[in-house]
Parts: structure tokens; sequence; C-alpha cells
């Protein structure tokens, strides 16, 4: 039998951080969950276990994050902290290549106080259990001075759920079928959210604490149009809105036009995907005791099914 060490990354998973960046009047945190993975010259470290090309996920991974974490500019911006770790890592060895580095964020919102519900300058609530990721993949493989940034971020776990403005009708019918058409319904789904950047070119720092971003044609962006924490807000903000707003005929035209529009608001947004499970609440036949528990118009308790669910996904690209 023979074979061969086709694919190898390694790095730290789970990495838990949280920051305060402290103002005159006014206190920011955010907390992360990181991966950080590297690819590169370290096949050897598997067929013959020579630990001399490892660079040591505790002692370099994990501590230089925690390191960017206190020094790095832009640690309140996932997108441009993960370039700036990628870029970092990739530039720092030579035999580094390529650097993955995963950021999950958890929601903090600030607490609004007062008659007139301003916001507390240092008191945080956990307003929701959806994250927003970030996946940034740092590619040296064209030579450290032709860095590469593939940005790709999005939501996960955003639960949502509306009583009515939902139908599923129309649908194709063979002798499998028994779903009944509905013109109202429960639509409840988790909302995953994935949409990528156009990639940018990286300069290396030449000092750790900065990092230039240079797209292609020369305009640098550092300052405000590449705006990874903009993109986020509103692509929630419409995912919710078209939630809610849209006379849903199915889970995959309401999708649809969630992506169009993420597009649409979005001028560095290449492609966006979503992943929509359908989770059903299924209306309790009350026939038994003569009560119309059916008839759409009439359905008030329901069984909330958590398994199966309906999976419906799709990617729209720009043209
Ligand atoms: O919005 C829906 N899309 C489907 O593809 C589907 N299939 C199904 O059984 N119910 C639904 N609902």
């Amino acid at each position: 039998m023979s074979s061969e060490l086709t694919a190898a990354r390694y790095g730290k998973d789970k990495i838990r951080v949280f920051r305060v960046v402290r103002e005159a009047n006014i206190q920011h945190i955010v907390e992360y969950n990181v991966t950080s993975l590297l690819e590169g010259d370290v096949s050897t470290s598997y067929t013959e276990a020579d630990n001399s090309v490892v660079v040591a996920t505790d002692s370099s991974v994990y501590r230089h994050l925690l390191y960017f974490a206190k020094t790095s500019p832009h640690i309140l911006d996932p997108e441009k902290f993960a370039l700036h770790l990628g870029t970092f890592f990739v530039s720092k060895y030579a035999h580094i290549h390529k650097a993955f580095i995963t950021i999950e964020q958890l929601r903090w919102t600030r607490i609004s106080v007062g008659a007139d519900g301003h916001e507390h300058p240092y008191s945080f609530y956990r307003d929701g259990d959806d994250k927003r990721i970030t996946k940034v993949e740092v590619d040296a493989s064209a030579g450290k001075d032709k860095l590469v940034g593939k940005v790709t971020s999005g939501i996960a776990d955003l639960l949502v759920l509306k009583t009515s403005g939902s139908s599923f009708e129309n649908f194709f019918k063979d002798e499998y079928t028994t779903l009944v058409p509905v013109n109202d319904r429960i639509f409840s789904t988790s909302v995953d959210l994935s949409y990528t950047f156009s990639p940018v070119q990286l300069s290396s720092p030449k000092d750790d604490r900065k990092l230039e971003f240079v797209v292609p044609d020369g305009t640098d962006l550092s300052g405000g149009a590449w705006d990874g924490i903009g993109v986020a807000e509103r692509a929630r903000k419409v995912t919710l809105e078209v939630f809610a707003t849209d006379e849903s005929a199915s889970v995959q035209a309401t999708l649809y036009k969630m992506a169009r529009k993420v597009i649409a608001e979005n001028p560095h947004i290449a492609s966006v995907t979503y992943a929509l499970p359908n989770k059903h609440y299924l209306p309790i036949d009350m026939s038994y005791i003569g009560i119309d528990n059916m008839t759409p118009a009439k359905a008030e308790v329901f069984m909330p099914v958590s398994a199966p669910s309906g999976l419906i996904t799709a990617t729209i690209s720009r043209k």
C-alpha cells in the first residue's frame, strides 16, 4: 500500500479572548472565539516527526494572538483584525504560506439608561445568541510581497419566527405527496449567512502594529469603503427586515430576496450564501374533540418540531 500526505493545516482552536478599549468617556468591548491555523512547508512534522518546522500552537499561534489582541489597532474590527494577524503569521515565518483565521464574535450591546434611553458608556447586555462570523485566509503562496486576503463573513444562529405572511402552495405533486398546500403558516428559521468580499491585496506590515489595505487599483480602503462592520450591520438588518416583511411564497423565494438586497447594498460583496433550515411548527389536529385547529386562520396550537427540518440553501453572486 502506498499513500502520501496531501493536505496539512494546524494551529489553535477555541481561543477565547475579551478586550476592553478604553477612551476618555466611553469604553468598547469585543468577545471573540478564534481559530488560527497555519499551512506551509510543515509536511515533515507529520511524515518524519520533525518538529523543527512546527511554529508551536502555544508559543507562537496563541501567544501572538494575545499580543495582537493587546496591541492591534484593528481589534474592534474582526475582518481587519483577522487580516492583521494572518498577515503577520505569513510575513514572520518564511515557511508558512497561508494563515486561516476564523473569528466568532459574541453579542454585547450597550444598555440604554435614563429617560432619554441613552447608551451607557461601559455597561452591556447579551441581546441575542447569534454570532458574527469572519473567516479570513491570508495567502502568501505567490510571494511574501504579494499577499492576498480572502474574507468571508456572516451570521450564525440568528433565530427568527413569524406567525403569518408565509405560504407554501403550487408545489410539485406526485404519488408521494401528502403535504397540504397552505396560504398561511408559521415560518421559523435559524439564519446562517455568509458573504464573500472581493479579495484584497495586502502589504506586509513593516511595523507589526499597522496594516495597510491596498486593493488592486491602488486605492487605499483602510479608512471606510471596505467596511466590514458596516456590511455586518446592514446584512443583519436586511435579513431581519426581509424576513419580517416579505409575503413569503417559500423559504427559497424569501432567501433570494434577502441575498439580492445584501448584494445591492454592499458594493464590496461578491457573493452571498444563505442556509435556512425550515423549522417546522405543525398545527395539532383537534378534530377528535370537535375543534378546528387545522384551517390556517384557526391554527393556534402548534407542535415545534426539532427534527427533521427542511434545509434551503443558495448562493447569489454579483454579475
Ligand atoms: O418553503 C418551503 N420550501 C420547500 O421546499 C418546502 N418543502 C416542504 O415540504 N415545505 C416547504 N416549504
